[in-house]
């Protein structure tokens, strides 16, 4: 018998408090090695303050978060998990190309790696304009192809595609495929539900707990419904019931 995947992600009954309030109320989920996993949910539900939990920048209060089998944040995960925040973490005073040969640099690549990671975000002909001139998109895109090209095991983005073009959002959401098809482990957060189908599998936040981690396709079927917003609604509305 094949052995089974180990988790890349594995997070065991997580609380955080934020500010005194409780912001994730005990949540546990595994997350499979050379997968794409959707963190999807509504604005304030927690999604930042998980991510943040499975980069390692989040005081938690309890429970344990281990990436790649050591504990979140720890040094032997350096090099192995790169995240991408909601603002773009770019320098305003270089160009997209020296922003990304930068952190190649500091990670051992080239500046053909970079300039490669550069295309691959499509920022080809944008490459020697200043990242401060650019727009929301352009600058999430740069912020993106500088955590690319250090080739993570494990890369977390945080609503990555806000602003974007369809176009382009479609060709990130192609590359965020093809990545975990080389088997890296993607966490991408996002609140638009049509991008939720391109994921292996699905974790709905709604006030700090899970109320599904699923595929797409069992979510739909488990509701009944043919679409994802619909599944979600649906699964807040039976909750409520409960309750
Ligand atoms: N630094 C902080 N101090 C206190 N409370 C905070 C802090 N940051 C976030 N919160 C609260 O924690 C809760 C979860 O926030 P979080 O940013 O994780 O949500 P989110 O789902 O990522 O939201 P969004 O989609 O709007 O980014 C919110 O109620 C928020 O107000």
């Amino acid at each position: 018998m094949p052995p089974t995947p180990a988790a890349a992600v594995a997070v065991t009954d997580l609380v955080v408090d934020r500010g005194k309030k409780p912001v994730l109320k005990n949540v546990s989920t595994a997350i499979a090695a050379g997968s794409v996993t959707g963190l999807l949910g509504p604005s304030g539900s927690g999604k930042t303050t998980f991510i943040r939990a499975v980069v390692g920048t989040q005081q938690v209060k309890s429970g344990t978060v281990e990436v790649l089998g050591h504990p979140a944040g720890s040094k032997p995960l350096r090099r192995r998990v790169a995240y991408v925040t909601q603002d773009a973490s770019i320098y305003r005073d270089l160009s997209v190309k020296a922003n990304v040969a930068y952190f190649a640099a500091l990670y051992g690549k080239n500046r053909h790696e970079a300039m490669h990671a550069v295309e691959r975000v499509g920022m080809g002909d944008h490459a020697d304009r200043l990242a401060g001139n650019l727009s929301g998109g352009q600058k999430t895109r740069t912020s993106l192809a500088c955590a690319l090209v250090i080739e993570p095991e494990v890369l977390v983005l945080d609503e990555p595609t806000v602003g974007l073009d369809p176009v382009i959002r479609e060709e990130l959401w192609d590359q965020f495929r093809e990545l975990a098809r080389q088997g890296a482990t993607l966490l991408v957060s996002s609140h638009v539900m049509d991008e939720a189908d391109r994921c292996d599998r699905l974790l709905l936040l709604r006030e700090g707990r899970f109320i599904a981690d699923d595929t797409p396709a069992d979510l739909r079927a488990s509701t009944g419904t043919d679409n994802l917003e619909a599944a979600f609604l649906h699964l807040i509305r039976s909750l409520e019931g409960v309750n």
